[in-house]
């Protein structure tokens, strides 16, 4: 038997997972915490590779590994490797007004976020590492001016179990580099002068792999694969083929399909993503999504499962009760600054239920607004894939098909961008025209009847809310 392993690094925790490269059999897993927050060192998620590789009974006998991770995040390096400071992450929105004042610098208003949408495929908003980088120089310029290199999670981690000799050794891949603001999915080449133009000077770049080259070897000499942004990895991981729509419910919310042609959204609802095989991967995210139902349980002093019980208890449309889940800001509808609002409040829906309800209502509505953008840039919607923590709610199961207006399909709760990584790590270990044809999960099919109310409710809740006030 010939394993592989596949390792996602993501916002809340590391997962590991061993699998068969020929059939894709899961034969052994492990995991570990990350630190909270939107800034967090490098080191830490080191730190918990180390240990869910210990728990997953390491990787000494598998020959190969790729590793995904979550996207965006800057990773500053200094002539000798060093991390210059924390990496700020993907829901870190501190370089908001970088990422205003870049698409200004390029006319401002559409005429700027075209300009960026040709040069990129995507709009720049607070994720995208180009304006931390922004960020970086305008408010700390000795760090700046440190930085030797800058890399992302994924890249790092890679570049970690190669061995990390020498900063030349970085290596990413097309997915990742398309979420950084300064490469194009049009071209696949750099846009080194998006980066000049927001930095102010060139630090070296990871070299961008195609999609089974290799990034250097563990000790053992199994190879490292090229790796990818985790929403790549979970396309991968799940089969998702062109007429597929993933819709993730992790830290992130995620709403994604396959196309064979780039995304190229002015309004910047949709960035313009590549995949891991060649193609492209538009997508929409939220900044709010499974840490909403963690909210409302720790509100109602309730488990996953007894939330879940509740939401389904109550009504749909919750008696009208909308729970706008902008925790911490949000990212698509671009407003940084906002935050959560409850609406329709009445004697009737002041019960734990209704607060339940209206909290998966809530954001599967923020992800149904992005299905909308997705199929309004040209994606077809022939099947509606669930997946991440947040698909494991018995609630979000049987509510998302009353929200999306069409049937979902749930695989096994599993760790699909782990997965993807060790489909492309057994790719490299197999070789081959594509990835191995792994045997798909048996996969659960959720019906309902569509409640437009659900949406309708929402639409006219989502713009009253409140903005954080400047700290
Ligand atoms: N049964 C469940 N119901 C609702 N949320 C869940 C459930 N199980 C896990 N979660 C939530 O899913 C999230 C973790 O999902 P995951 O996809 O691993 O996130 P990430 O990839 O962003 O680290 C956590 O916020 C966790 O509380
Ligand atoms: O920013 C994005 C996609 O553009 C997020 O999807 C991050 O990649 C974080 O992913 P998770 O930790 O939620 O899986």
């Amino acid at each position: 038997m010939t394993l592989v392993a596949g390792v996602d690094s993501s916002t809340q925790s590391c997962k590991v997972v061993i699998r068969d490269a020929e059939t894709g059999e899961l034969v052994r897993e492990g995991r570990a915490s990350h630190p909270d927050g939107t800034e967090v060192h490098p080191d830490a998620w080191w730190t918990a590779l180390g240990d869910a590789i210990a728990q997953a009974g390491g990787v000494d006998d598998v020959a190969a590994v790729s590793v995904a991770g979550q996207q965006h995040g800057m990773v500053c390096l200094d002539e000798a490797g060093e991390v210059v400071r924390p990496a700020l992450l993907w829901n870190d929105t501190r370089s908001a007004p970088d990422a205003v004042e870049l698409i200004d610098e390029f006319g401002g208003g559409e005429a700027g976020r075209r300009a960026w949408v040709e040069a990129t495929g995507s709009v720049p908003v607070a994720s995208f590492t180009v304006t931390k980088l922004r960020w970086l120089a305008r408010h700390e310029p000795e760090a700046a001016a440190r930085t030797a290199a800058v890399c992302l999670p994924h890249d790092w981690l890679t570049w970690k179990l190669a061995g990390a000799t020498g900063l030349e050794a970085l290596r990413t891949d097309r997915s990742d580099a398309s979420g950084t603001g300064y490469w194009s999915t049009a071209t696949g080449d750099y846009r080194r002068d998006l980066l000049v133009h927001a930095f102010g000077r060139e630090p070296l770049l990871p070299a961008v792999l195609a999609p089974t080259a290799t990034a250097g070897a563990l000790r053992s000499g199994a190879p490292l694969g090229a790796g990818a942004g985790d929403n790549a990895a979970a396309a991968l991981g799940v089969g998702a083929l062109p007429g597929d729509v993933v819709v993730s419910i992790g830290t992130s919310g995620t709403v994604f399909s396959v196309s064979e042609t780039p995304a190229g959204d002015p309004t910047g609802a949709v960035a313009g993503f590549a995949d891991t095989t060649g193609r492209f991967l538009p997508l929409v995210c939220t900044l709010n999504a499974a840490r909403v139902l963690d909210a409302a349980a720790g509100l109602l002093r309730v488990g996953h499962d007894e939330l879940a019980d509740l939401a389904l208890a109550a009504p749909a449309g919750a008696d009208g009760l909308v729970l706008v889940p902008y925790l911490e800001g949000e990212r698509t509808p671009n407003r940084p600054l906002a935050t959560g609002a409850v609406h329709g409040l009445t004697l009737g829906s002041s019960t734990p239920a209704h607060l339940a309800r209206a909290a998966v209502e809530g954001m599967l509505c923020a992800l149904a607004d992005g299905l909308d953008a997705l199929v309004a840039q040209g994606a077809t919607v022939n099947r509606v894939i669930l997946v991440g923590g947040g698909a494991r709610s018995a609630a979000v199961r049987r509510i998302a098909p009353q929200v999306f207006g069409c049937p979902v399909l749930v695989p096994p709760p599993g760790e699909y961008v782990a997965d993807g990584a060790a489909r492309q790590a057994a790719w490299v270990a197999l070789g081959g025209q594509a990835p191995p044809a792994w045997s798909a999960a048996e996969i659960q099919r959720y019906e309902a009847e569509p409640v437009p109310a659900i949406r309708e409710q929402y639409a006219a809740a989502r713009d009253h809310v409140l903005d954080r006030r400047p700290t």
